[in-house]
């Protein structure tokens, strides 16, 4: 496909997005339909929806109109692109521009260019205090992508050998050494034997940092496990007893390949079958994810207030309940991915006003952090 091509494929897309279909479904559908596409056009077209997707006011602003072709020309305009070769209404190019279409936008507004909707702005700057605005211009880049190497079956050198051999460029980071930023070749991992070997899993930098955080514990509850990716990062830790539980058990049917992959064990334990008491109970709970929209850039437009409460009501329900599984003097962490404080620490602090249990830290990690957004809090039973 030609790059004119690639951004007319991108507009139609946008187009369905902005119409109400999930990103995700709109790319497969064009994707299924335009068997011509090679992974290379696949790819572009991906980036080009997702960075409009998280720029969205501000493009929409720039070019006039909250539509695909009003996303794409804001993209020209912010990016010193010259609209004019890119719609040229040659062969599978953007239509011409219309008289007048290049002249409807305007220079965003202070609030625009931070590309949140309006209602988040004041929860935002709330949560984030002076990093609100630096935080959100963050979330408008792409997302790194991060590996955790998995210490049951290599070292962090080990682990960047086996990716180095099938063209990916890992990184150590220097605040925790399993964690490993891909530098180059990121689309290759899933492929990679280092990933199918089970020597590294994805995982984001934040809750990696945040399992880092946990005490030392020989029984383990992961009371949200879905997929397992906290079940797995604290059972890497080695000598330790891990129980995944998820009030949708389907959530967790592929947790006991990834285990097998990554040489874990990990116990499965559906509702009603949760035995005893733990050392650590971790809820990684349903949240608004708002700390990862740069990787789910739709999410942000989709949220709204209502959706925030109920959220925000669910999660108040997890913390009483898995709190019943601490043993005395144990400890329950708390994790979502999310920047609102309402979701985060004003929700901690009301649990432990409620219950028997107090904080013992807690930390919220930004973008500026190179993470995405995370928030972990440990609590400890009286
Ligand atoms: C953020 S996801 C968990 C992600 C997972 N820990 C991981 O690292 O891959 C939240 C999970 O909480 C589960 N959940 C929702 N309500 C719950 C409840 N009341 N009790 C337990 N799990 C619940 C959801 O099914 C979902 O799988």
């Amino acid at each position: 496909m030609t790059p004119a091509a690639r951004v007319q494929a991108a507009i139609t897309i946008l187009d369905q997005i902005l119409s109400g279909d999930p990103a995700e479904a709109a790319l497969l559908r064009w994707s299924r339909s335009s068997r011509f596409a090679g992974s290379g056009d696949r790819a572009a077209i991906r980036d080009l929806v997702f960075d409009s997707l998280r720029r969205r006011r501000s493009r929409a602003a720039l070019g006039g109109a909250l539509t695909g072709r009003g996303l794409i020309l804001g993209m020209c305009l912010q990016e010193g692109l010259d609209p004019v070769q890119i719609f040229t209404g040659e062969g599978h190019a953007p239509a011409k521009l219309a008289g007048g279409e290049l002249g409807k936008g305007r220079q965003p507004t202070e609030a625009e260019a931070l590309d949140l909707p309006d209602w988040v702005q004041p929860l935002w700057a709330g949560s984030l205090g002076a990093n609100a605005k630096p935080v959100a211009r963050a979330m408008s880049a792409r997302a790194p992508v991060w590996l955790r190497a998995n210490a049951l079956r290599a070292t962090p050198a080990q682990a960047i050998a086996s990716l180095a051999q099938d063209g990916i460029v890992a990184q150590s980071f220097t605040g925790l050494p399993t964690a490993l930023v891909v530098i180059e070749g990121a689309r290759k991992v899933s492929n990679a034997r280092a990933y199918r070997d089970g020597l590294v899993e994805l995982q984001d930098l934040s809750p990696q940092l945040a399992c880092a955080m946990l005490p030392t514990a020989q029984k383990v509850l992961d009371y949200c496990a879905g997929g397992g990716g906290k079940s797995l990062a604290i059972a890497a830790r080695g000598n330790v007893d891990v129980t995944a539980h998820d009030a949708n058990p389907a959530r967790m049917n592929d947790l006991p390949s990834r285990a097998d992959r990554a040489g874990a064990k990990v116990r499965i334990a559906k509702s009603g079958q949760i035995r005893g008491t733990f050392d650590l109970v971790v809820t990684d709970v349903p949240c608004s994810g708002s700390g990862t929209w740069r990787r789910t850039p739709d999410a942000k437009w989709r949220l709204d207030r209502d959706r925030l409460r109920d959220l925000v009501e669910i999660q108040a329900g997890i913390l009483d309940d898995a709190g019943r599984y601490v043993a005395p003097n144990g400890y329950l962490a708390y994790m979502t991915c999310s920047l609102i404080d309402e979701e985060n620490g004003q929700q901690v602090a009301a649990f432990a006003g409620r219950s028997e249990f107090e904080l013992h830290s807690q930390r919220v990690f930004t973008p500026l952090d190179a993470s995405d957004g995370f928030f972990v809090a440990i609590l400890r039973r009286r």
